[in-house]
């Protein structure tokens, strides 16, 4: 790849609108360094899956942008704003445009489904509680959760139930940019499938735009407009997976064309 232009430079003269910015990010954690002259755009209404071997730092990345995790140099641009030079007022005010699922839920196991859903419209919007808990029980259907989940604990559900309880959660302040840390990790393949087509669905019918990061080629195929994979500490590559097959680097040739995408590719085409 090297002596290619960078896509994020070729794609900046058309007119999408970058909802995230990301530029010359370092990230270094004691002597590693994880990420070195990184540059990523992302593009209103997408959804962008974020690849690359284990370690390579996806999920830091995702850290840094939601600001869970402070680089050691760069800059960073969500939504217009400048995150990590914004004052606390900006940032509480664009934290409300974006909500992030983690990989584990990472739901509070003392409160039910609703009250953390309930949680982020407490801290961020001035509403009674009786509009909350109607607004959380919306967001508890528009994740395709049953009404009965809404008293359960976390412990209380199913490891895809509770991926589904944290996107209501992420969907609680109606966000414009939705973080997804490994959403299908773990789940069976049906479920995997469903939970694609949900976030599918919810992209389309509430533009949203989606970040996640992924190790699963049905997604991969099945719902992400454009990929970016992480190697050599930075945005390798980025584009429509059509693209990814013609890159110059092994573990991209490995990943996109080994037996396991042909049969992602057959299956996502086959559900278009
Ligand atoms: N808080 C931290 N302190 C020290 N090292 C860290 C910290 N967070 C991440 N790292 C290191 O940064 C590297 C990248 O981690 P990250 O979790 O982003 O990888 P990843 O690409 O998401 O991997 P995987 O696909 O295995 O989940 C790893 O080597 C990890 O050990």
């Amino acid at each position: 790849m090297d002596g290619q232009p960078h896509p994020a430079a070729t794609d900046a003269a058309s007119d999408r609108e970058a909802v995230i910015k990301v530029r010359g990010l370092r990230n270094q954690f004691g002597r590693q360094v994880v990420h070195d002259g990184l540059d990523l755009d992302v593009w209103r209404g997408e959804v962008l899956g974020v690849v690359g071997g284990s370690g390579t730092g996806k999920s830091v990345l995702l850290r840094t942008i939601v600001g869970l995790n402070k680089p050691a140099a760069g800059s960073i641009e969500v939504l217009g704003v400048d995150v990590l030079n914004a004052s606390e007022a900006e940032r509480q005010s664009v934290e409300q445009r974006w909500g992030v699922a983690f990989q584990d839920g990472a739901l509070f196991s003392s409160l039910t489904v609703l009250q953390n859903v309930m949680a982020p419209m407490r801290e961020h919007l001035r509403m009674s509680r009786g509009l909350m808990k109607a607004l959380g029980e919306l967001k508890i259907s528009l994740a395709g959760l049953p009404p009965l989940a809404c008293g359960k604990f976390p412990s209380e559900l199913s490891g895809g139930m509770r991926k589904r309880a944290a996107l209501a959660r992420a969907l609680a302040l109606d966000p414009e940019i939705v973080f997804l840390d490994e959403p299908t990790a773990g789940l069976d393949p049906i479920g995997a499938a469903a939970y694609d087509e949900l976030i599918g669905e919810l992209q389309r019918s509430l533009g949203l735009t989606v970040f996640m990061v992924t190790h699963d080629l049905d997604s991969l195929y099945a719902i992400c407009d454009r990929i970016a994979v992480l190697a050599e500490k930075r945005v390798l590559v980025e584009g429509p997976i059509e693209t990814m097959t013609s890159v110059d680097n092994a573990w991209v040739q490995e990943y996109f064309t080994g037996p396991r995408a042909r049969a992602a590719q057959e299956k996502g085409l086959r559900g278009k």
